[in-house]
């Protein structure tokens, strides 16, 4: 089986050249000012030209209004839009009111989390299982933390789905075995400091997804 992988928070030419060259299958773009990776339009629209087609451009997103949306996806550079803390009915109205699949992040600390996934069927295209962000974090995502992989063993996933939250080049083979993801997503993993992703950790990471 192919694993594809998503490298997020992606906000330079040399580390979206260098992740796209070592087989991500998506690349991600934060539209979030509280990020350190969140990118103003412009800024997404010059990385997202350098993209060849082959690979998805997902805009991430926290519960966004229309207006951030209508102005991210006008260009028609985005291919998938990535929510986080954004309830079901919204998420229909965002894919009706943009045409694009959108993904749905699931906060996931215990068993009980995994429920809300059935909640986004019919709505969402797919599934981000998420690490829950401690109580009072500044960001839902992107802060490296992981949950209990064996969660997922034996569910019964609602809508395709991908893997998230604390992964990193040494753990992602790991997890990947244990949960059976078809597709892994990872950000402060791959960085050296918040924000700023580390060329060399993209490509182990990438080298240990293609490896497993
Ligand atoms: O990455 C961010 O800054 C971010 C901000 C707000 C919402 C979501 C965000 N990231 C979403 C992602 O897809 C991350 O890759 C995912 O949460 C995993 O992050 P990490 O645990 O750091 O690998």
């Amino acid at each position: 089986m192919t694993i594809n992988a998503k490298i997020c928070g992606l906000s330079t030419p040399e580390t979206l050249d260098a992740a796209v060259r070592a087989g991500a299958s998506h690349v991600g773009f934060v539209f979030f000012p509280p990020s350190p990776r969140h990118l103003a339009r412009e800024r997404a629209q010059q990385l997202a030209a350098r993209v060849p087609h082959h690979v998805a451009r997902v805009g991430v997103f926290v519960d966004p209004d229309d207006a951030l949306l209508d102005a991210s996806t006008s260009a028609g550079d985005l291919h998938i839009l990535q929510v986080h803390k954004t309830s079901p009915a919204r998420v229909a109205q965002i894919k009706a009111r943009t045409g694009l699949p959108v993904w749905a992040a699931v906060a996931v600390k215990e068993r009980a989390d995994l429920a809300a996934a059935a909640t986004f069927a019919g709505a969402a295209d797919r599934i981000l299982y998420d690490a829950k962000t401690p109580p009072g974090a500044a960001l839902p995502g992107g802060m490296g933390v992981r949950f209990d992989w064996t969660l997922l063993q034996g569910f019964r996933h609602p809508l395709r789905w991908a893997l998230s939250g604390g992964l990193d080049p040494h753990n992602v083979a790991e997890a990947i075995r244990m949960t059976g993801a078809e597709l892994v997503d990872v950000s402060s993993g791959v960085e050296g400091a918040p924000g700023e992703k580390d060329v060399a950790k993209v490509q182990a990471f990438l080298a240990a997804v293609q490896a497993s």
